[in-house]
């Protein structure tokens, strides 16, 4: 399939920031169904993309080929500069999948479930330090869930639920979030926050985001009204943080700490 002309530079990486997602000529098929057609595109460091396409259109197929759930049919992906069959920092992304519905009988806390999160996928239980701890609140307070951390996670909402498993996603303070339909039965009020601290996670730390969302408001607003690249059905909305010229900047932050002043303005 013929891919339309990118016309932000985005396959071509004119900045000085590195490369974290490369996506070089990517087929995939399941079973005879070809979801995802000849895509090759890049994710530059602190660039917040925006993936868009009907139902169907092969979103969640796509991410979860980025995070080795599936292998492509053809074509190769690079997560950090190196080759995905390769990959071994799962600590540096945290993941997002679109359901996570909870049987109510899940014996799982809340707190257990940010907690896994640390373990990454060697599936190895080990002694918490108190610096782990430390990280667990923090990704606890940054979703407003502390309150929850002793409630079963199968016995609350589905909106509490989609918060837990952010943290969990925070809890290695990870460099790459990879969302999918992150805010799906969350209420309004809860929407608008939920986007207001990722935007401000993305302007003032250095976390690098994808993000399937079906919200045009909220990815037009924040990511202009012309995607960048499309493929297929897929199209792909891309805000880079800085301007090359901007390149010597050093004052960002990657914490996740919420009691830094600027977490105060994200209420
Ligand atoms: N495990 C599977 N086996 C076979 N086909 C599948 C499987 N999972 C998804 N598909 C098909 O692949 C295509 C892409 O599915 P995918 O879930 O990636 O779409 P999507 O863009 O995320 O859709 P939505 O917006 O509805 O979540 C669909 O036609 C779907 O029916």
């Amino acid at each position: 399939m013929e891919q339309e002309p990118n016309n932000n530079g985005s396959s071509l990486n004119l900045s000085c920031h590195n490369t974290i997602v490369e996506i070089d000529r990517l087929s995939f098929l399941y079973e005879q169904k070809l979801v995802i057609d000849n895509l090759s595109f890049q994710v530059l460091e602190r660039d917040f993309v925006g993936l868009i396409g009907a139902n169907g259109a092969g979103k969640s197929t796509l991410l979860r080929l980025l995070v080795g759930l599936l292998k492509p049919t053809e074509g190769e992906i690079r997560l950090f500069g190196q080759s995905l069959t390769a990959f071994k920092q799962w600590e540096r992304i945290g993941y997002v999948p679109q359901k996570n519905s909870f049987n109510p009988l899940f014996p799982a806390t809340v707190r257990e479930v940010v907690e896994s999160g640390l373990y990454g996928r060697s599936k190895l239980y080990k002694r918490l330090t108190r610096g782990d701890q430390r990280k667990i609140d923090d990704a606890m307070d940054v979703m407003r869930i502390a309150d929850l951390a002793s409630r079963r996670i199968g016995q609350l909402s589905g909106g509490q639920q989609q918060r837990a498993f952010l943290a969990r996603a925070l809890v290695n303070n990870p460099e790459l979030l990879i969302l999918d339909e992150p805010t799906v039965g969350i209420d309004a009020e809860t929407q608008r926050g939920f986007f207001q601290l990722i935007r401000h996670m993305h302007e003032h730390h250095h976390i690098t985001f994808l993000m399937v969302s079906h919200d045009m408001d909220m990815m037009e607003a924040y990511l202009g009204k012309e995607p960048a690249q499309s493929c297929g059905k897929l199209k792909f909305y891309v805000k880079h943080t800085h301007a090359p010229e901007d390149c010597g900047e050093t004052n960002l932050t990657h914490s996740l700490d919420p009691e830094r002043p600027e977490f105060a303005e994200v209420t």
